[in-house]
């Protein structure tokens, strides 16, 4: 039996792998796409609303059951204890639950495009879940080659949120880029962070991360940038009158981004100081993307 100690240690890995905060990237672009098109039409169709969002949190947790199978088959995850395969030693039982999420999370999207007599909802998704796929899935296992950011940038945000915003309202808008751009640029540095404390197992299983490719310090350097990047694409389109001024209230993220920026300054290099830094940049993600929401219903 194991002792009282072992088990608060394996609860904690559970928590770990479970990654509960991280859904919140499944969510806001169901949010964001949603917000905008009732800002636009003063309506909301609540099934798209509740099926889109259901669906998005299956197909993530298929994206983190399938990364720890995949990962397992590459031996790069050999010290992550909290991998889902590792605490069950189940590889093919992970395999084929990731998958059931998959199917399941589909038909709730197959169910948004039959409702809307039209397939483009299930396009933009299906699209999203091959790009998934190829971060982690054999041949191609993109990220192993530094594409994973490009892909998230890409998935997170024009596409997740242009699907969502068509979910309501059947037709694209250019108003969607905005908060396509932001939503999908802090999604991106919540994966550019999870890299630094991997540095070593990834160069010992020959994963090129951007960060093992730029070496942690420029690194930590280009975490600034991106921030940086975020408020200024933030207050432009504010000026320009793209984005709504209440949209502003999305600055509040800024502490989240402060703390961040000085943590990776000053721990790049020491992985048990940052290894919780993504869960850092999801708090600035979840802020910002609902606070960028609740300034569109304003
Ligand atoms: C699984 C992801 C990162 C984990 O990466 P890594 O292997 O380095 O981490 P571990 O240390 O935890 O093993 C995220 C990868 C994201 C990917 C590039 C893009 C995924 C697109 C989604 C399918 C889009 C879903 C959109 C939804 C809202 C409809
Ligand atoms: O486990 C992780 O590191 C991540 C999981 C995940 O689902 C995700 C989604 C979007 C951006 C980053 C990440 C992760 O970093």
């Amino acid at each position: 039996m194991a002792s009282p100690s072992e088990s608060i240690d394996r609860s904690r890995l559970w928590w770990a792998a479970i990654k509960l905060p991280m859904y919140s990237v499944a969510v806001m672009p169901i949010w964001l796409g949603t917000a905008v098109a009732i800002a636009e039409t003063g309506k909301v169709h609540w099934w798209s609303f509740g099926l889109f969002l259901t669906a998005a949190v299956l197909i993530l947790v298929w994206l983190n059951l399938s990364n720890d199978v995949f990962d397992a088959e590459t031996g790069i995850d050999r010290h992550k204890y909290h991998s889902v395969v590792n605490l069950t030693g189940k590889k093919e039982l992970i395999f084929w639950l990731s998958n059931v999420c998959l199917l399941l999370g589909l038909l709730g999207i197959v169910a948004i495009s039959w409702l809307q007599q039209d397939a483009t909802v299930l396009g933009l998704v299906l699209l999203c879940c091959a790009l998934g796929y190829s971060y982690q899935g054999p041949p191609f296992r993109l990220g192993y080659l530094g594409l994973g950011e490009p892909i998230c940038f890409i998935c997170f945000g024009p596409l997740a949120i242009a699907a969502a915003y068509y979910s309501q309202v059947q037709t694209f808008s250019p108003s969607i880029w905005p908060v396509a751009i932001l939503n999908g640029l802090t999604t991106t540095l919540i994966l550019f962070c999870s890299h630094f404390h991997q540095v070593a197992d990834d160069l010992a299983a020959g994963k090129r991360s951007p960060v093992v490719r730029l070496g942690t310090a420029r690194s930590a350097q280009l975490v600034y940038g991106a921030c940086g990047l975020f408020y200024g694409v933030l207050l432009a389109s504010v000026a320009w009158e793209i984005l709504p001024w209440p949209t502003l209230l999305a600055l509040s993220s800024l502490p989240w981004a402060i703390y961040l920026c000085q943590r990776m300054a000053q721990f790049h290099s020491v992985p048990e100081q940052i290894k919780n830094s993504k869960f850092i940049a999801v708090q600035l993600h979840f802020w910002s993307s609902l606070l960028l929401g609740v300034g569109y219903l304003l």
